[in-house]
């Protein structure tokens, strides 16, 4: 149909950046008429006759992920990827037992303490497939009124012999077979194959990809933190972005060690901050921006301290790293209208210091931790992963550009580049703190009159 309301549209609307953010049930309805969708606008049978699909995530709810499916693709075959192991694996097994178009696969985590943490969906059509790389847990709360990242990626077409089935200038193709290979699962076997088939040639982002494993040699620079570094020295901004802050926003951060230098101020951000053909450690290091939440930006939020449910910093990993208070920013989206959304999205990017351009931007389901970006080890020879995660990259050059105007300041351009929160970040104040989810809140109540009491 031709309203704007209809899934395509709205995805064609989007073009040729393809990011959106999930639509937010309780704000203004001119926030989630453009470049916002739901998961049932994904799943529409306006975007393509849907033939099977592939879902990899964290937390699956699976009757509610059935029920988001149009009635006439409901029964086709549906993979679920996933990270679960002994009782939560069982788990799966039993809900899925009632499906018989449902089969399962558990993604090999090999290294303690990782996860799963991949939101990723393929969507084979009659004529074509589209990949979907996102941030939403498959579970109801995660598409009620949180702020969330989703990329849609053009039709690809099916092609009759794999020679037609063409790569983008991006590499996109090839990332994602070689994401999926490193599963090491036959499974993947037939879903490899019809891959292969497609020609991905309008894709224009990178993927950032992370796997675990203890990576050295060429993987050093496949995976994590290291593979954006590898793209923005070979395609980053020049020396004129030297000066502009580098900005992380999460919704959950790990240990970072005894000092900022351990990692999080130390190869991370020498990461982030790479520019093209300059080292980045040579120079002055960028300053660095930290946006997540602070009490207040939970308490006041549309799902209150329940939104914290989703926000797992531990006050035991908290106390040991004070010294992250100087790089907070308030979780703001004024111009979004997601201000109160709290965020689960996770974005990486390089803004210049008044926030009216950026030279690239990141989404991605990885957190602010080592085990989704990677840690070196052993003097820096190899870089030691302990999840799956995976994000897409934009660089200006590949949409004709030598930076992004931000949509926030440059609302005509088709181009500018739609920033899910404000720029320039809003620091916090000597009073606030970080979401920390796992200690009481009884001084003041949130927006629906509660306490939190974690126990
Ligand atoms: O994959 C993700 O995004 C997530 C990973 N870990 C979580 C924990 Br632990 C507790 C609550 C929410 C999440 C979550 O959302």
């Amino acid at each position: 149909s031709s309203s704007r309301s209809d899934p395509l549209n709205i995805i064609e609307a989007c073009q040729p950046l393809n990011f959106l953010l999930t639509k937010v049930t309780g704000i203004q309805e001119k926030y989630n008429r453009s470049g916002a969708v739901g998961i049932k606008d994904l799943l529409s049978p306006s975007l393509g006759s849907l033939q099977e699909s592939v879902q990899f995530n964290y937390m699956i709810d699976i009757p509610w992920l059935v029920q988001q499916y149009p009635p006439q693709f409901r029964s086709k075959p549906l993979v679920i990827v996933h990270g679960h192991q002994r009782q939560a694996k069982m788990d799966m097994d039993v809900a899925a037992d009632h499906y018989k178009h449902i089969k399962l696969v558990n993604a090999k985590l090999e290294i303690m303490y990782g996860t799963h943490h991949t939101k990723m969906m393929l969507l084979f059509y009659d004529i074509g497939m589209r990949v979907v790389i996102h941030t939403a847990n498959l579970i109801e709360k995660d598409w009620h009124q949180k702020t969330q990242g989703v990329w849609i990626s053009p039709m690809f077409p099916k092609c009759k012999t794999a020679s037609d089935a063409k790569d983008s200038s991006t590499n996109f193709k090839q990332d994602l077979i070689q994401y999926m290979e490193a599963y090491r699962t036959p499974h993947f076997k037939s879903w490899l194959e019809k891959i292969k088939l497609h020609d991905m040639s309008s894709a224009k982002v990178h993927i950032i990809a992370s796997v675990p494993g203890r990576h050295i040699g060429p993987a050093k620079q496949t995976w994590g933190h290291f593979k954006l570094r590898k793209i923005l020295r070979q395609l980053g901004p020049g020396n004129s972005c030297k000066s502009w802050p580098v900005i992380g926003q999460f919704s959950s951060i790990g240990s970072m060690g005894p000092t900022k230098e351990s990692w999080v101020y130390g190869e991370f951000t020498e990461s982030l901050a790479t520019t093209k053909d300059g080292g980045a450690s040579l120079t002055m290091k960028p300053t660095l921006k930290l946006i997540y939440p602070s009490k207040d930006n939970v308490r006041t939020s549309l799902e209150g301290y329940p939104a914290g449910g989703s926000l797992p910093y531990s006050i035991k990993t908290a106390v040991k790293q004070q010294y992250m208070h100087q790089f907070w920013n308030h979780w703001k989206s004024e111009h979004r209208g997601r201000s109160a959304a709290c965020p689960h999205i996770k974005t990486y990017t390089r803004s210049h210091p008044d926030g009216t351009s950026i030279a690239w931007f990141a989404v991605t389901s990885a957190n602010l931790s080592k085990a989704a970006w990677g840690a070196l080890e052993k003097k820096g020879q190899q870089l030691m992963i302990r999840s799956y995660e995976i994000g897409v990259l934009f660089l200006p050059q590949n949409y004709g550009l030598e930076k992004f105007k931000t949509l926030e300041h440059a609302s005509e351009d088709p181009l500018a580049f739609p920033v899910p929160y404000d720029l320039p970040p809003t620091h916090y104040e000597k009073s606030d703190r970080p979401w920390v989810w796992d200690i009481p809140y009884m001084d003041k109540p949130d927006t629906h009159g509660n306490k939190w009491c974690p126990q």
